[in-house]
């Protein structure tokens, strides 16, 4: 088990946003994290990251407590796209996904010729290599999105912790991300919106409510009618994808929703 998450519970200004969260990610598997709005999946994924300390339990990395570990040795071999992620600063993207070399170099030493073919590599990959001398300022979401997940690859972690990475990714961007991200072989962490998608590229699916893990099972196993109905409210009917047999879910409109319309005499 390359990472384990021991009970762990986060508590902040009295209010519990996870309840003795217990998750285990095998090596090479990619984990989907699921669950609506508020229901704890970044700060899940904060903790396996270290921009959080769990309240009580523990992450663990092969075994050993992220915790006793220095930042620099865990930013060695868990990888983040992350929420908070910024691009706020006047670097090119050959510069920032450079960066992600960073946990890896001591002092000022500049990356040798097998870590510049690494970044060339991860920008051809993420279809970002023309965008090379632009500075990151003037990139759209989607671009800026790919760059970060460049950077996050050429770290060349041990484990991958994406919140949301198909974020502002247009179609043919989130297939691919996804697509490398279940042929890679690399174990992954990932929070995401999309039930399909995580149908698709998940081996697990691991679905929080109000910060207490409801289930955790293969996406046949977990994404029922009766889960979505109960965690996210909404109705939906399930089939197998015609190729790969993963389950699609088909979303019911709710007929009964009208639009707001202002009261009289306001
Ligand atoms: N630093 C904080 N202080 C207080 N409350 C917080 C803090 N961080 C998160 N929360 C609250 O904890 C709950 C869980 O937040 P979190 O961001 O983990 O949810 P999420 O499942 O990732 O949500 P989303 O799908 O909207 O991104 C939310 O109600 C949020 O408002």
């Amino acid at each position: 088990m390359v990472l384990s998450l021991r009970d762990v519970s986060v508590e902040i200004a009295g209010r519990t946003l996870i309840d003795r969260l217990r998750l285990e990610v095998e090596t090479g598997q990619v984990v989907g994290l699921v669950g609506p709005n508020g229901s704890g999946k970044s700060t899940a994924l904060r903790c396996v990251y270290r921009a959080l300390c769990p309240t009580s339990g523990a992450v663990l990395f092969d075994g050993t407590d992220l915790a006793s570990l220095k930042l620099r040795d865990s930013a060695q071999v868990i990888a983040a796209l992350t929420q908070d992620s910024h691009t706020d600063l006047d670097f090119t993207v050959e510069e920032l996904v450079a960066l992600g070399r960073a946990p890896h170099i001591r002092g000022n030493r500049p990356l040798n010729g097998r870590e510049q073919d690494l970044c060339r590599e991860a920008m051809r990959r993420l279809d970002i290599d023309h965008l090379a001398d632009r500075s990151v300022l003037t990139l759209s979401g989607g671009e800026r999105q790919r760059v970060l997940i460049a950077r996050a690859l050429v770290q060349q972690p041990r484990v991958l912790v994406f919140d949301e990475p198909t974020n502002h990714l247009d179609v043919r961007h989130q297939i691919e991300l996804l697509s490398y991200l279940r042929g890679s072989q690399l174990t992954v962490l990932v929070a995401l919106h999309d039930l399909n998608l995580a149908a698709a590229v998940c081996n697990r699916i691991a679905v929080l409510s109000a910060g207490s893990l409801v289930a955790d099972g293969t996406p046949a196993e977990v994404l029922t009618p009766e889960l979505v109905r109960r965690v996210f409210g909404v109705d939906v009917t399930i089939v197998d994808h015609p190729h790969t047999g993963a389950p699609q879910l088909l979303f019911h409109l709710d007929p009964t929703l009208t639009p707001i319309t202002p009261s009289k005499g306001t």
